[in-house]
């Protein structure tokens, strides 16, 4: 059910503002004289919940393992009566990516809450939390660093990053209204619906869907190949295709590259049955995202 991402830097208030939701969502659904609602519960994922240390962050291999514990620990929480927040990092888009497309299976409501504390602030959180070993948090300074570095800031353009709630730090608290209508809806209008044979899309067995994604994705890869062949030394600029505009970069970009996001775009997809009509668009603007 539905699922509400949080994202943000190390330290920069994340399970603080977790908790704000929390309870909000706890009272609305005690306080509700509705049947569906009354029967969801609240569902919080974090690493501290997983049993996860700050330290998998350290290397490749285990900070994949840990993303995996998270990502199973979501989608199977997608099935039930809950409303799931998920609380962590969620730094990585295509991350995002990959979470939004399993609420969209089970056409669940999702968003995501980006927790806007600023590096300073977030900075000098990590540093008191290191000092004081009451608090169990912070992060050595190096792993600090290099997170901050590799933070892919979530863009609410973008379908897997909307709608995006932004928190500043000075704010007392999220805006919590807003994000129980994007998740429950209003009054005598509730989104939810629980999943069943007849909302739940069927997993792309159907080898013309698959091959609809292999070819559509390869079509256009073709058309920027050859478009960059007619123009050598050119910048980039819009390039005009059927269903879209793909903004190409100020380098060329290379075949490999531009295989490795078809490759990732098809291997999101498989699992969940774009309608056809939508596989050239969702692919120009994976395109766009990854090259921009
Ligand atoms: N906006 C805020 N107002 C007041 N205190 C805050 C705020 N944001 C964070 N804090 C405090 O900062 C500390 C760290 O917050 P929290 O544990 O929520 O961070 P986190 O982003 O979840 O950390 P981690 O990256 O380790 O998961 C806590 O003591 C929390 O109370």
């Amino acid at each position: 059910m539905p699922l509400i991402l949080i994202s943000g830097y190390p330290s920069s208030g994340k399970t603080y503002r977790s908790n704000q939701l929390v309870e909000y969502f706890k009272t609305k659904i005690e306080a509700s004289s509705d049947a569906r609602i009354n029967r969801l519960t609240v569902c919080h994922i974090n690493d501290q919940s997983l049993g996860l240390s700050r330290d998998v962050y350290r290397e490749a291999r285990t900070e994949k393992d840990a993303r995996a514990t998270e990502y199973s620990a979501v989608k199977r929480a997608l099935g039930k009566d809950t409303i799931i927040i998920a609380d962590g990092l969620n730094y990585i888009k295509g991350f995002r990516y990959q979470l939004y497309c399993e609420a969209k299976a089970v056409q669940t409501p999702n968003c995501v809450v980006h927790v806007g504390t600023p590096i300073q602030n977030c900075e000098e959180i990590n540093a008191r939390l290191l000092e004081n070993k009451e608090e169990d948090g912070g992060y050595a300074k190096d792993l600090f660093d290099n997170l901050v570095y590799r933070y892919e800031e979530p863009n609410g353009m973008t379908r897997w990053d909307s709608p995006l709630f932004t928190v500043p730090y000075e704010d007392e608290k999220p805006p919590l209204g807003d994000i129980w209508e994007a998740m429950i809806g209003s009054e005598g209008k509730v989104k939810i619906v629980k999943p069943n044979q007849a909302t739940v899309m069927k997993p792309a067995t159907e080898s013309d869907y698959l091959y609809e994604l292999d070819k559509t994705s390869q079509e256009i890869l073709n058309v920027i190949l050859d478009w960059q062949k007619d123009h050598p030394g050119e910048g980039g600029g819009e390039l005009t295709v059927t269903e879209g505009t793909i903004e190409l970069p100020a380098n060329p970009v290379s075949l490999p590259q531009l295989q490795r996001i078809r490759r990732q775009f098809i291997s999101l997809n498989r699992q969940h049955n774009l309608p056809n009509s939508r596989i050239r668009s969702s692919f120009i603007e994976y395109l766009n995202y990854n090259l921009g």
